[in-house]
Formats: C-alpha cells, sequence, structure tokens
C-alpha cells in the first residue's frame, strides 16, 4: 500500500514536470516559429539594372534599417558545445545571424542566386566593442603574426599528374579550423563565426527542403587580408557541386573606411540577371550559391578584409549527372563533360532534331533548349562563354606572369573553344536565341527577354 502510494505520487510529481517541461517546450517552440516567421526585411536588392553588354551595371542599394540587438537565439548543437557557445563572442555572433539569415534573405538566394545583407551587426557589442570592428582587429592581429596566413594558391595538376601551384598576387588567407589554441584563444568572434551554428540552422529551415545528405552539416571559416596593391580574384565558381559539398557560400566585408577608388569590389554573375558590383563595405554580408554562382574580385588598391564561410552538404550531390562538372580553375572535368556532349550529338551521327524529337512548334523547342542551357550544370559552360574575354584578363590580373599562368590562359581558351562547339552544336536555337537577349540595343534584363525563364540555383 505504501509502495503504491508512493509510486502514485512519484507518478503525479513525474507527470507534472513532464507537463511543465512540455510546457517549456512549447513555449520555446513557440517563440521559435514566431521569430522564424518574422519578415524582416535586410535584403537588399539591385535596382534597375540595365544592361550593359561588355560592361557591369552597379548595383544601386539601399540602406538597411538598424535593429535592436537580440542575444536570444536558435541553436542546434551536433557536436556538442563549442567553445565559444555561451561567451559574449558566441551571443553576439548567433545575434547577428538571426538577422543575416531570414526569410527574405533566403528568398532572394533561392531565386536570384544570392542575397546581400547589411547592418545585421549594427548595435550588437561584444565587450563593449562594436562586433564587425572586434571582427577587423582580431583578424588585423593575425594577420601581423608572423606564420598565420598564408598565399592564396590553387593546385592546377596537369594531364601529366604533376601539380602546379597558380599563385595570387596580394591575397592571404587562414582557415579559423587550422589555427593554433593560441590563435584562437585571441581571436574570439571569428572562432565564433566558425563554431556558432545558428546561420547554418537557420539555412536548412528557411532554405527549399533539403533531405539529408543534402541538408547543410558543417561549416568552414576562411579568413582574407587582400593587401592592395591590385589584389583580386579571376571570375570563378566556389565549388563543383558534383565534386565539393559546399552549397552556399556567405562573405562578410570587414572595411570601415573603404570608399569609391578603392575597388576591391565583388562582382557577382546572376545570370540571366545582369552582373551586380558589391562594394566589400564593413558589416556587409553577401551570401550565394557555391556552385552556380560566378563571381570575381576586383583589383583592390587599398588593403581589404574579408572571411568567407562555406555551408557544406554532408556530401556532394550525385545528382547533377549530365548537368556537368567543371573545377573552377583547372577546368578539366568540365572539358570533358563538354567533350562528352559533342560526342553525343556528333558521334551519334543524329541530328539534334534527332536529340528532341518531339514534333512542336519551333518557339517551343527554342525554349527547351534555353531552359536547357540555363539548367545549372549546362549553364556554367555557357557562362564561360558568355564572359569568356573578361574571364581570361581576370585570370591574367589575379596572378603574376609565370608559367602557371600561362597553362591557366590555355587551359580556359581551351575550354571555352570545346563548350562552344559543343553547346552549339547541340542548342543552337537556345544559343541564338539567348546571344539575342543579350545583344538587344534596349535596356533590361535579359532574363524578362527569355520569358521569365526560371533558373534553379540550389
Ligand atoms: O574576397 C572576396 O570578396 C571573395 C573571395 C572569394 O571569392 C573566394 O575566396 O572564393
Ligand atoms: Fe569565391
Amino acid at each position: 500500500m505504501r509502495a503504491k502510494k508512493k509510486r502514485g505520487v512519484g507518478a503525479i510529481h513525474s507527470a507534472q514536470r513532464l507537463a511543465r517541461r512540455g510546457m517549456a517546450a512549447r513555449s520555446f517552440a513557440r517563440e521559435a516559429v514566431r521569430r522564424l516567421g518574422r519578415n524582416t526585411d535586410e535584403i537588399i536588392a539591385p535596382l534597375s539594372l540595365g544592361y550593359i553588354p561588355g560592361r557591369l551595371a552597379r548595383g544601386r542599394l539601399v540602406e538597411d534599417s538598424t535593429r535592436e540587438s537580440s542575444s536570444r537565439y536558435l541553436a542546434t548543437r551536433t557536436f556538442g558545445e563549442a567553445p565559444s557557445h555561451g561567451t559574449p563572442a558566441g551571443l553576439a555572433v548567433a545575434a547577428a545571424a538571426e538577422r543575416i539569415i531570414t526569410p527574405s534573405t533566403c528568398e532572394h538566394l533561392r531565386t536570384r542566386g544570392y542575397a546581400i545583407v547589411d547592418g545585421a551587426m549594427e548595435g550588437i557589442d561584444v565587450d563593449g566593442v562594436p562586433l564587425a570592428e572586434a571582427m577587423l582587429n582580431e583578424l588585423r592581429s593575425l594577420s601581423s603574426s608572423p606564420g598565420v596566413m598564408a598565399r592564396n594558391a590553387t593546385v592546377l595538376v596537369g594531364k601529366d599528374g604533376v601539380a602546379n601551384r597558380l599563385e595570387k598576387s596580394n591575397i592571404f588567407e587562414a582557415e579559423v579550423h587550422a589555427l593554433s589554441e593560441e590563435s584562437l584563444a585571441d581571436a574570439p568572434t571569428l572562432r565564433a563565426a566558425w563554431e556558432d551554428r545558428t546561420q547554418l540552422t537557420l539555412l536548412n529551415v528557411m532554405l527549399p527542403a533539403r533531405a539529408p545528405p543534402q541538408s547543410l552539416h558543417y561549416q568552414s571559416v576562411k579568413l582574407q587580408r587582400n593587401a592592395g596593391r591590385g589584389g583580386c580574384f579571376p571570375l570563378h565558381f566556389d565549388s563543383d557541386a558534383g565534386l565539393d559539398a559546399r552549397v552556399v557560400t556567405a562573405l562578410t566585408y570587414l572595411n570601415p573606411t573603404w570608399k569609391p577608388g578603392d575597388g576591391g569590389e565583388l562582382v557577382l554573375f546572376p545570370f540571366p540577371d545582369d552582373p551586380i558590383k558589391v562594394e566589400p563595405i564593413a558589416g556587409r554580408v553577401v551570401l550565394f550559391s557555391s556552385a552556380n554562382t560566378l563571381h570575381r574580385v576586383l583589383p583592390s588598391a587599398a588593403e581589404r578584409f574579408c572571411f568567407t564561410t562555406w555551408f557544406f552538404a554532408k556530401q556532394a550531390r550525385s545528382d547533377d549527372g549530365d548537368e556537368g562538372r567543371t573545377t573552377t580553375h583547372t577546368g578539366a572535368a568540365s572539358t570533358q563533360l563538354a567533350r562528352k556532349a559533342a560526342d553525343k550529338y556528333w558521334g551519334s551521327g543524329k541530328s539534334n532534331d534527332d536529340l528532341w524529337p518531339e514534333p512542336g512548334a519551333e518557339e517551343i523547342r527554342t525554349m527547351r533548349e534555353c531552359e536547357a542551357l540555363l539548367a545549372p550544370g549546362m549553364r556554367k559552360h555557357l557562362l564561360r562563354l558568355v564572359h569568356a574575354e573578361e574571364w581570361a584578363a581576370s585570370i591574367a590580373e589575379s596572378h603574376p606572369d609565370t608559367p602557371e599562368r600561362t597553362k591557366a590562359l590555355e587551359t580556359h581558351r581551351r575550354e571555352v573553344d570545346v563548350i562552344a562547339r559543343a553547346i552549339g552544336g547541340r542548342y543552337p536555337r537556345g544559343l541564338a536565341r539567348i546571344g539575342s537577349a543579350m545583344g538587344s540595343e534596349r535596356g533590361g534584363a535579359v532574363r524578362e527577354r527569355l520569358g521569365g525563364l526560371e533558373v534553379r540555383w540550389f
């Protein structure tokens, strides 16, 4: 009897505890959903860009309103508690993350391939120092410590299997995860940028549903100092969807004194929308599709600081298939794909009409070809053609004149040639239509002249 009673009381107590916990969990969930649904508009969309063939259209940016700082945030921890969790730096980075990854940011990212967010760090301090300033101070201090930052170099593996280093002029980098404990201790906000998973979690919630293994799984942070003196990056994609699991790139700029003339602007090529030039001003965060958004950095006359966060899926997409693969710099895989496409067409002895056998109006056929050319994998090849000259000039601009640079330029030329023949043979109507949409004397977006074709970015 006593035992039964005790059991009963215990059961009631634990039911009450569970109920209390349940209520707490429900109200936490409600609060989280409320905050996720809050449609804050930090997104800064480029307005009315005129397409100027061969030249860059300049994005007009709208200032963002400053909002109050918040230290409440969602954080999912897969690997246990990170050292920066709950510290002033950790709380500040998490609060900024909530302002960066909003429904409108994700909507722009999903439909245009990029999003620009300003003012997300305003009003957020770390021990009395504004967050962006604290990040800059740490990055400056790391880059003046001997041996911490290394020259950016791309390893090119030739047909002979020999690896050559193609170094960029004036670009110095360090991966946060590779820093020593001593360096990490001196860079608490940059450490928190690497460890805090708020942005990753919010991207998983708000970007189009990503089932494992394609949902975002981990992140890395690369610090960068551009020494000025013309330091820049050539046109490139950050990742190759078939080979590399990077899905989203987020660049955080930390240059409080940037002014026109300093250069070092990021240029995004969200084709068929117009190119957009983005000034690397302090506190600005630029997100884009790692695999599908072409970009470069213009020569910088001034010293310039930023860091890149890459969000990775667990594994590279395996469904990229015929859509193509492009290695960012050597392009060997890309060339192979284009060659495969060429073989499929020429080798088969069939005409293009046989490859698109359905009867139908010429217009439907043309739009199908446009669609195929704008699908992520093929679009990469198309963009190398569209921007072939600027691409070559940017390779020359970004690297000192070495045999490796000559090789990189030769590879680019060869690729352009193969791609032109392959897609010219396979999608002649689409190519002609896109060419005339781009060559139009009228201003306005190429996308509109293509009948508003949707482009898939993720
Ligand atoms: O410095 C920048 O603005 C961008 C750098 C970049 O594109 C990269 O590191 O892949
Ligand atoms: Fe990049």
